[in-house]
C-alpha cells in the first residue's frame, strides 16, 4: 500500500505535486489536501474527485505518513503551532516546500524530535519540470528520504544537499530562477520590437529560442560553454552581441542578483525563526 499523505495547503505548489503523484500511480485515496479556501477546495475537486479535501489541517493530517507543509511561510508558526499535539502522536515525516523557513524551526512548533525534509522546488513543477534541492535532517531514515525524493520526482528532478544553508543558494538559482529566464525573454522580445518584428513574432521566437536551447543544453553531451561557442561564428553576428553582454557585464551582474537573492532567503529565515 502506497503511503498516505497529507498536504497542508492546496495552492499551487501543492496541487501541482498532486497531479504528478496521480500520474505516477500514487491512488487518489491515499492523498488528503487541507484548506480553509473554499475554492481551491472545490479545483481539486474538480479535477480529482477521489481525493480527500477537509478544510481541517488536523483532519487532513489523521493517519498520515508524510505531512506536506505548502502553506506560505509567512503563516507556518500559525499553521504549525495548533498541529503539534497530533504529530507527536503520529510523528510523519515533515515535508516542507517552503522558502526561507529553516529545519529547526518547523521541527520546533510542531513539538520537536522529528524527521524533517526540507526542499526548494520552482514553478515548472506546473509543468512537470521542476528542479528541487532537498535537505534532510538527523532524524530522517534513508525510507524516508527516499519517500520525500520520489513525491518530489513526480514533478521534475531533485537533488539532495548535505548543508541546509546551502538551500539559500538553491532558492537564488533555481527557486527564484525561472522569473529571470522570463525576463531574459521579455527582454529579447522588446528587443526584437524594437527592431521591427511585429510583437507576436518577436514573442514567438524569444519563447522558442529559449526553449530549444534549454532542450538541446539538456540532450547535448556538450556543456552550455561549448553549446554557445558552436554558435558563435569567428567575425559572425552572435561574437558582435555576446561581446556586447559581456562588456556590460552580464555574469557579475548575475552572480550579484544571485547574491541579493540568497541574502534575502537568509533574512527571512531568521526573521520568521524568532516566531
Ligand atoms: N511560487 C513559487 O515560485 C514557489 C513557491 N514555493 C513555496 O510553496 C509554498 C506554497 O506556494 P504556492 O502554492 O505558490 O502558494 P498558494 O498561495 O498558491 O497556496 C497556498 C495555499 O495555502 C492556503 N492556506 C492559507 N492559510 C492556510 C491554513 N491556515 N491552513 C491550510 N492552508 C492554508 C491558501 O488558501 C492557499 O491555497 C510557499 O511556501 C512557497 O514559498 C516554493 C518554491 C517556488
Ligand atoms: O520569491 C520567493 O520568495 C519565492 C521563493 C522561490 C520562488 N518564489
Amino acid at each position: 500500500m502506497k503511503p498516505r499523505i497529507a498536504f497542508i495547503g492546496s495552492g499551487n505548489m501543492a496541487r501541482s505535486l498532486i497531479g504528478g503523484l496521480i500520474v505516477d500511480g500514487w491512488p487518489a485515496s491515499s492523498l488528503c489536501a487541507s484548506d480553509p479556501d473554499a475554492q481551491q477546495r472545490q479545483h481539486l475537486l474538480e479535477r480529482w474527485p477521489e481525493l480527500r479535501v477537509t478544510a481541517n489541517n488536523e483532519t487532513a493530517l489523521d493517519q498520515a505518513d508524510v505531512l506536506v507543509l505548502a502553506i506560505k511561510p509567512q503563516v507556518m508558526a500559525e499553521v504549525c503551532l495548533p498541529l503539534a499535539k497530533t504529530v507527536q502522536k503520529n510523528r510523519p515525516l515533515i515535508l516542507s516546500i517552503a522558502a526561507g523557513v529553516r529545519s529547526a524551526d518547523i521541527d520546533r512548533w510542531l513539538g520537536g524530535q522529528l524527521a524533517v525534509v526540507r526542499s526548494m522546488p520552482n514553478t515548472p513543477a506546473l509543468v512537470g519540470s521542476g528542479a528541487t534541492g532537498l535537505v534532510r535532517n538527523t532524524q530522517v531514515t534513508d525510507a524516508q528520504r527516499d519517500l520525500a525524493e520520489s513525491i518530489l520526482r513526480a514533478v521534475g528532478m531533485t537533488v539532495w544537499l548535505d548543508d541546509e544553508t546551502l538551500l539559500d543558494a538553491v532558492t537564488a538559482l533555481s527557486g527564484s530562477g525561472p522569473a529571470y529566464v522570463f525576463l531574459f525573454i521579455e527582454a529579447l522580445q522588446e528587443a526584437g520590437i524594437e527592431l521591427g518584428l511585429p510583437p507576436e513574432t518577436a514573442a514567438l521566437l524569444a519563447l522558442e529560442t529559449v526553449f530549444g536551447a534549454a532542450k538541446l543544453a539538456l540532450e547535448a553531451d556538450e556543456d552550455a560553454g561549448q553549446l554557445r561557442q558552436r554558435v558563435t561564428s569567428p567575425g559572425g553576428t552572435t561574437e558582435r552581441a555576446i561581446a556586447v553582454l559581456e562588456k556590460g557585464g552580464l555574469r557579475p551582474l548575475l552572480a550579484k542578483a544571485l547574491a541579493s537573492a540568497k541574502d534575502r532567503a537568509g533574512e527571512l529565515a531568521d526573521q520568521l525563526g524568532r516566531q
